[in-house]
């Protein structure tokens, strides 16, 4: 089955194909010319004229190519599918941060481009290249029979186009159950991973039990439905089976037959035996290779969901310089989340460099929106944010990251060493900056207290440290950084508020020339505010200088 999407998600690989298929030819015109000269050495050896020996040696250097040759094609298939599973998973990968946070899917994007991708390496190799193979094969051997027993051509013929056609019949069955099957696999992936990450809660829960049981059930239904298709697949694999074996059968009785009617001599019987087997070997090929490559083309749909989300940063500018005074505008921006009116909607404010703006409101007013366009998370629906009068679209995404750096309520700590994990923005950090950015941050001591101090490699997400040390973390590692603008996304809001004040301070004094803007729900974490804007239902309700009120901060009380 020809699957024009999958050729199309693959991209320019029609060249790989078709060199394999052309291997698979020469392979097959080996058998041919094997089954050929061994009829004519046994003609010899029968009549006993002539001399045997050129064409037994015809014979041994026909097997040691085909040997060659059969040797040969499993690295370039090989190779050919890495290239194609390094392509597709590369185009996933970026499509993967398109996924609206709030469809992400860790369990089917893992099932998606691990198990779905190796999948379809076999459809790709193996598959498609012995599908233009017994396009080809069949038909000539099919020919060169008839060409010394019409008898045993017509059978061949009859049998062959059974064992190729009639299991294309339930190819589609096969495809249509086992794209539900990829869907429970898919689900079930999906309930593993979430229960592997929330063992803990589940345990505090009593729910243990119960989940586990609801796994095993799933996995038990998923078992059911897999045995189900295999049956079916098995099926088709009996009616080939059968005219594959009906056909040599009746074949080798067409050939004899000719013999005994003088219409055949024995010798060339042999080689109508031994190209009966080569016209049904490609066929019997064609059946593995499809079995192997059909858990690929099962995960079509949801390769095809992941691949046709647009990015959400289309486009990466050109200006390859970063900003240095840290200037930001945000002009008349609006940015409503897919399918919602929820958002941002005309938001314009300024900061000037070494400025420190506060941007409070309440829960769902729009504040972490702003985080993510400074960031480019998303880019405005209308309107335009510029850092130093350049629009953030036109920087590099390298410059862009150099520029303005956010630092999110909840960061992400990677399993590597503390000190890998502070130098994320600038790899070449001395050490002495790294303990410095810690000790404004106020973590320098509890980093020291861990087991191996800064080297200490850290579990998934920094699992061993608190929320808090987490947060001052991701504070020093945005300090580290020597971008001209940072933004704090209620970063303190895991710590007391004597933390959070001796924190703030310590920013503050760190980096006076810094452009900051703080988001936050606390008084304390805004104290060193030069100026404060409160949103609701994304927009701006009311703005002052200095650091805000207490009523500011809670409903946006205007000056
Ligand atoms: N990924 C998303 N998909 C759809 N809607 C979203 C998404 N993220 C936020 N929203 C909606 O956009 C609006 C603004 O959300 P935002 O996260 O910016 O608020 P916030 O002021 O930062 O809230 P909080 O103080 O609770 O963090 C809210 O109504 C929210 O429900």
């Amino acid at each position: 089955m020809v699957h024009r999407r999958l050729l199309q998600l693959a991209g320019a690989v029609p060249g790989a194909i078709l060199a394999l298929a052309g291997l698979g030819v020469v392979l097959s015109a080996l058998h041919v010319a094997f089954a050929i000269t061994a009829g004519s050495v046994i003609a010899v050896l029968v009549r006993g004229e002539g001399d045997p020996l050129p064409a037994v040696a015809a014979l041994i250097g026909i097997t040691l190519v085909r040997g060659a040759l059969t040797g040969a094609r499993e690295p370039v298939a090989a190779r050919f599918g890495a290239t194609v599973r390094v392509r597709l998973r590369r185009r996933l990968l970026t499509r993967l941060g398109a996924v609206p946070v709030a469809e992400r899917d860790s369990g089917q994007a893992t099932a998606t481009v691990v198990d779905g991708v190796d999948g379809l390496d076999a459809y790709y190799t193996r598959y498609l290249p012995q599908l233009l193979v017994v396009l080809v094969v069949p038909a000539v051997v099919v020919a060169l029979v008839m060409a010394r027993s019409a008898g045993a051509g017509v059978v061949l013929a009859i049998a062959a186009g059974l064992a190729i056609l009639a299991p294309r019949a339930w190819d589609v069955r096969l495809l249509r159950t086992g794209r539900h099957r990829w869907d429970r696999f898919t689900r079930l992936s999906s309930d593993y991973v979430e229960a592997l990450q929330q063992i803990p809660l589940l345990r505090a829960f009593g729910a243990t039990g119960r989940i586990s049981a609801r796994l095993a059930d799933d996995a038990d239904h998923l078992r059911g439905f897999t045995m189900a298709q295999l049956r079916l697949s098995l099926v088709e694999t009996f009616v080939s089976g059968l005219a594959m074996h009906l056909g040599t059968v009746l074949a080798v009785v067409a050939a004899l037959s000719a013999v005994l009617s003088g219409d055949l001599r024995a010798a060339s019987a042999v080689t109508v035996l031994l190209l009966v087997r080569e016209c049904f070997r490609p066929v019997q090929e064609l059946g593995t290779s499809w079995h192997a490559g059909y858990l690929g083309l099962t995960a079509v749909d949801g390769l095809d969901q992941f691949l046709s989300r647009t990015p959400a940063v289309v486009e990466d500018g050109t200006s390859s310089a970063p900003a240095r005074a840290g200037s930001v505008e945000v002009d008349d921006v609006t940015y409503h989340y897919p399918g919602t009116g929820r958002g941002v909607s005309r938001l314009s404010l300024r900061v000037g460099p070494g400025e420190t703006l506060a941007v409070v409101g309440p829960s769902g007013s729009g504040k972490s929106t702003l985080a993510r366009l400074l960031e480019r998370e998303v880019d405005p629906g209308t309107g335009q944010l510029r850092l130093d009068g350049v629009d953030l679209r036109d920087y590099t995404p390298r410059a862009r990251s150099r520029s303005v750096v956010v630092v999110p309520q909840d960061p992400t700590l990677f399993a590597w060493t503390v000190r890998d994990n502070l130098r994320l923005y600038r790899p070449e950090a001395t050490d002495a900056e790294v303990e410095r950015a810690c000790a404004v941050a106020d973590v320098h001591d509890v980093v020291r207290a861990l087991p191996d101090g800064y080297d200490t490699v850290l579990a998934e997400n920094g699992e061993q440290l608190s929320g808090g040390q987490r947060q001052r973390l991701a504070i020093a590692r945005g300090l580290l950084s020597q971008a001209p603008v940072l933004v704090l996304d209620e970063v303190t809001s895991a710590l007391d508020a004597d933390t959070e004040r001796r924190v703030m301070d310590a920013v503050a004094t760190a980096s006076p020339a810094r452009t900051t803007v703080i988001i936050a729900h606390r008084e304390s974490a805004c104290l060193h505010a030069d100026r404060w804007i409160a949103l609701q239902d994304g927009r701006t309700v009311a703005s002052g200088d200095g650091p805000p009120s207490l009523p500011a901060l809670t409903a946006g009380g205007a000056r």
